[in-house]
């Protein structure tokens, strides 16, 4: 999976590559060189007393060396250039892929471990690009160039080559095989961090409602340190590995000077010679430390690219259509046919056999028990999920028939858990209308009854001080209340006027009055539109055109409030259980 992803990404960057390539060869056949310039300085200049030759060779290994540097630090640049860019373009892929991701592939996966894999994770993989790119060309020619080179100086010393280097390399093997499977526990423990730390951070109200500190700060200490377990056993591995090498590069030395000292004294060897045989060996060795250094961050990355390929490679059960349909009218009728939908991996449907016509400039209310189906219902129009069986049609269209934009564009969901973005008020309004004015967004804010506090709103101080629609709005909303979030959710849903409204439990954090003043106040805002409202309280659709009542998944009655006082049982039950007759009246 690594190399199909490094293939694929690197690609546009090919010329990038080839340039690292030409440089790195460059500047190793230079290093590669050095050596031997030297041992002629010393052989042919030094102890022939040679100057002239001394200052000639002299000056072919300056312009050598700086070949070497200049070619060095351009291959570095290019280098980290296309790595950087293949990382900034995996985070991109992975980021589209989970925006084109469906709730069911969201729940899938879990929301910490896509954020450790489109950021960590790529991390990891660019790493080990760069690394790949800065020693690709010059482990193998410097090692292979080095034996030749080292050959050529004294073949007799030669056998030191053979002895030091497969030490070096059983070394190597064996650390993979010990670091593969701890790199991949790695890489689970920070994902269970960054989910213990989501969970808590998000739940911080209710953890210290419950006083559950304690509980949740050794459900932390576990994660920590198990991840902290994992990390000092790699570290403890890798500061193995540092002393190994370095005793076999020293080791490397004194067997040179020990057995060449030996052939210096029976002339066997010049003293130039034995110089340079002792640096291409060292260049050797450096090179494979280079090599098991690649090789040792190689398991990681290989974890971390399986990862992302997960995440790539998934697609996501809400297909867009190849050739989009377009409705004839753009009136906004709802139409569920046969509709059933059941979770995956769920036995029973939690929508079964469901059909029913939400009709353009009538409000259509579902009510029902908790988890008879309501949310589940709403959120297959907009295709966060889709249906199992049956088809749901927006004005004649099949929903999965209608083009993502089409889809969005038509309806306005306003879901049960409000959620508002950082940034200002007007940001979060115009979140489905761009182009929205600031006349139109005082007139959506005026419907849901949210103007007053907009109006007295403001954040920051000083320079930074905002207010009224510039007034900030934190993450998730956190900043204001349930109700004004609630409200502010509405009005987002109103700014981009769509022809079909999806209100799923959206005014139960209103008071009575606020939630009678905010329907009134809807039904000119939204006339001639499609309007749907999931409700726990009956009160807030006694006056709906039509009300369907659910239970577990399937409509046991519809008609409007006063017929199913008088036909249907089960709705009796509800208005009995929440409100008194005088209420009604
Ligand atoms: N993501 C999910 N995966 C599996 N089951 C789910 C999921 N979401 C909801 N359910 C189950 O589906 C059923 C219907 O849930 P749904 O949220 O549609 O009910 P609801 O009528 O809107 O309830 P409430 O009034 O409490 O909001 C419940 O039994 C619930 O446990």
């Amino acid at each position: 999976m690594l190399w199909k992803l490094i293939r694929h990404y690197l690609r546009p960057y090919s010329g990038q590559v080839v340039a690292v390539v030409v440089l790195q060869t460059l500047t190793t056949l230079a290093t590669l060189y050095l050596p031997s310039l030297n041992a002629d300085i010393i052989d042919e200049g030094v102890a022939l007393g040679d100057t002239d030759y001394i200052w000639r060779t002299g000056g072919v290994m300056l312009v050598v060396a700086l070949v070497q540097l200049v070619t060095a630090v351009f291959a570095v640049w290019f280098g980290a250039r296309a790595s950087m860019s293949v990382g900034r373009d995996l985070r991109k892929a992975v980021y589209s892929k989970v925006d084109s991701f469906s709730s069911e592939e969201i729940a899938k996966f879990g929301a910490p471990t896509l954020i450790t894999r489109g950021t960590n994770d790529v991390q990891q993989v660019q790493m080990v690009l760069l690394m790949t790119l800065n020693f690709v060309v010059m482990v193998p020619i410097m090692s292979v160039g080095g034996i030749v080179m080292a050959i050529r100086e004294d073949p007799g010393l030669s056998w030191l080559v053979w002895a030091s280097v497969p030490v070096l390399l059983v070394i190597l093997v064996i650390l993979m095989t010990i670091l593969m499977p701890l790199f991949q526990k790695m890489q689970d423990a920070i994902d269970s961090i960054n989910g213990v730390m989501r969970e808590q951070i998000m739940g911080i109200r209710v953890v210290r409602a419950f006083r559950r500190e304690r509980y949740e700060t050794d459900r932390f200490t576990d994660a920590n340190s198990t991840l902290t377990d994992i990390s000092v056993r790699i570290g403890r591995l890798f500061v193995i590995m540092g002393p190994l090498v370095t005793i076999i590069l020293h080791l490397a030395t004194v067997a040179v000077l020990w057995f060449g000292g030996h052939r210096v004294d029976q002339n066997l060897v010049d003293v130039g010679s034995l110089t340079a045989f002792m640096q291409y060996l060292l260049q050797i060795l450096v090179a494979v430390m280079m090599g098991t250094f690649m090789f040792m961050i190689f398991p990681r990355a290989i974890i971390c690219a399986r990862r992302i390929g997960e995440v790539l490679d998934t697609d996501t059960s809400v297909l867009e259509p190849t050739s989009p349909r377009v409705p004839d009218s753009t009136d906004g009728a709802v139409e569920f046919r046969n509709v059933s939908f059941s979770y995956p991996g769920a036995d029973s449907p939690v929508i079964d056999e469901i059909s029913f016509t939400a009709r353009p400039g009538k409000t259509t209310a579902i009510i029902g028990s908790t988890g008879s189906g309501k949310s589940t219902l709403i959120n297959l129009i907009p295709r966060l999920y889709d249906t199992t069986a049956g088809e749901i049609l927006i004005d004649g269209v099949p929903v999965n028939s209608l083009s993502r934009s089409t889809l969005t564009g038509a309806v306005g969901l306003v879901p049960q858990r409000p959620y508002l973005f950082s940034g200002s008020v007007a940001d979060n309004l115009r979140f489905g209308a761009p182009g929205a004015t600031e006349e139109d967004m005082w007139e959506a804010l005026d419907t849901a009854q949210a103007t007053e506090f907009v109006k007295d709103r403001s954040t920051g101080s000083g320079d930074a001080l905002a207010t009224g629609l510039e007034s900030a709005v934190s993450q998730g909303g956190t900043n204001v209340s349930g109700g004004q979030r609630q409200r502010l959710c509405i009005a987002r849903a109103l700014t981009a006027r769509p022809r079909i409204y999806l209100f799923d439990d959206s005014f139960s954090a209103l008071d009575v009055t606020t939630d009678a003043n905010l329907r009134a106040a809807l039904n000119n805002y939204t006339e001639g539109a499609t309007v749907i409202i999931v409700a726990q309280r009956v009160s807030t659709i006694t006056e709906a055109d039509q009300i369907l009542v659910l239970e577990e998944g399937r409509i046991v009655d519809r008609g409007t409030h006063e017929e199913l006082l008088a036909s249907s049982d089960t709705y009796r039950e509800i208005v009995d259980s929440q409100i008194s007759q005088e209420e009604l009246a």
